[in-house]
């Protein structure tokens, strides 16, 4: 694999994110997301993932330089359905993942990280979902993941004033499950991982799949209708405006077309 890779240590794997400059999710970065699950589901030295990135940020989210190559709303409806699908495999993954996260978790970013089962973070770590800040929406179930997290009204925040939140508000508002200084972060969670992988496998996967059932089939019309929005508004000139502003560098100025 090009992006991702892992150690091995008391049943707990170490997976690095690692495409500088800020672990953009390329399509090929989220693919070896799929095959890192294909890789350690059967592996039974492994009982437990946790997820961090190397550099400056746990991943800034998908790759917005990418997104000038593609074209048509269909497209970028199946981007979405595509990232959302093997999002979905973490969530309901066999063994119990936990995002590291420092730096920035934003956008896909974060939407990869609300996949795992749990959230570390560094106390002054950034998260959100800025996408409305390009003229677009989250499209890897940012909208369906969040306000089961945060609620409603703080998710509409988040959301509409594309502002991240840092950790310790994170841990606050419900999105993160414990906060530390950054310089700690990785030991603290693999200290954790380490406690939680001496759990039965067989429990721990029946525990996963019996949290998926807090899920509601209205969460499934939602994941679908996001992807669809999602190709919408990815082709309206707000959203190439949003994409060129960031690229250039510049705030965007939408015009509601
Ligand atoms: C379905 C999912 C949709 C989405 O996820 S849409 C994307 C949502 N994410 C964002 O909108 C975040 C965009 N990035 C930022 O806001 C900022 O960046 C940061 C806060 C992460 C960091 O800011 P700073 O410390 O000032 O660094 P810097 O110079 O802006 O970024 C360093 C380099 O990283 C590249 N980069 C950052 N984020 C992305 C990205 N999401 N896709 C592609 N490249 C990215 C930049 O362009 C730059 O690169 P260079 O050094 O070559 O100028």
């Amino acid at each position: 694999m090009e992006f991702l890779s892992w150690t091995v240590e008391n049943h707990v794997a170490k997976v690095t994110i690692n495409r500088p400059p800020a672990n953009a999710l390329s399509r090929g970065l989220i693919m070896e997301v799929n095959e890192l699950m294909n890789a350690v589901e059967h592996d039974d030295s492994v009982r437990v993932i946790v997820l961090h990135g190397e550099g400056r940020f746990f991943s800034a989210g998908a790759d917005i330089k990418e997104f000038t190559q593609i074209k048509t709303g269909e497209e970028f409806s199946a981007l979405a359905a595509s990232g959302q699908e093997i999002f979905e495999r973490l969530e309901r993954f066999s063994k119990p993942i936990i995002a590291s996260i420092h730096g920035a978790a934003l956008g896909g970013g974060l939407e990869l990280a609300m996949s795992c089962h749990m959230r570390i973070v560094s106390e002054n770590a950034k998260l959100g979902l800025p996408e409305l800040q390009l003229g677009l929406i989250p499209g890897f179930a940012g909208t369906q993941r969040l306000p089961r997290l945060v609620g409603m009204p703080k998710a509409a925040e988040m959301l509409l004033t594309s502002e991240p939140i840092s950790g310790l508000e994170a841990v606050k508002w419900g999105l993160a499950n414990r906060a530390f200084a950054e310089e700690e972060l990785l030991a603290k969670t693999m200290e954790l991982a380490t406690k939680i992988a001496k759990k039965s496998p067989v429990a721990m996967k029946a525990a996963i799949e019996m949290l998926q059932f807090a899920k509601t089939y209205a969460y499934n019309e939602g994941v679908k209708a996001e992807a669809q929005s999602f190709g919408t508004v990815f082709i309206s000139e707000d959203a190439q405006e949003g994409i060129s502003a960031f690229i250039e560098k510049r705030e965007p100025l939408f015009k509601g077309k």
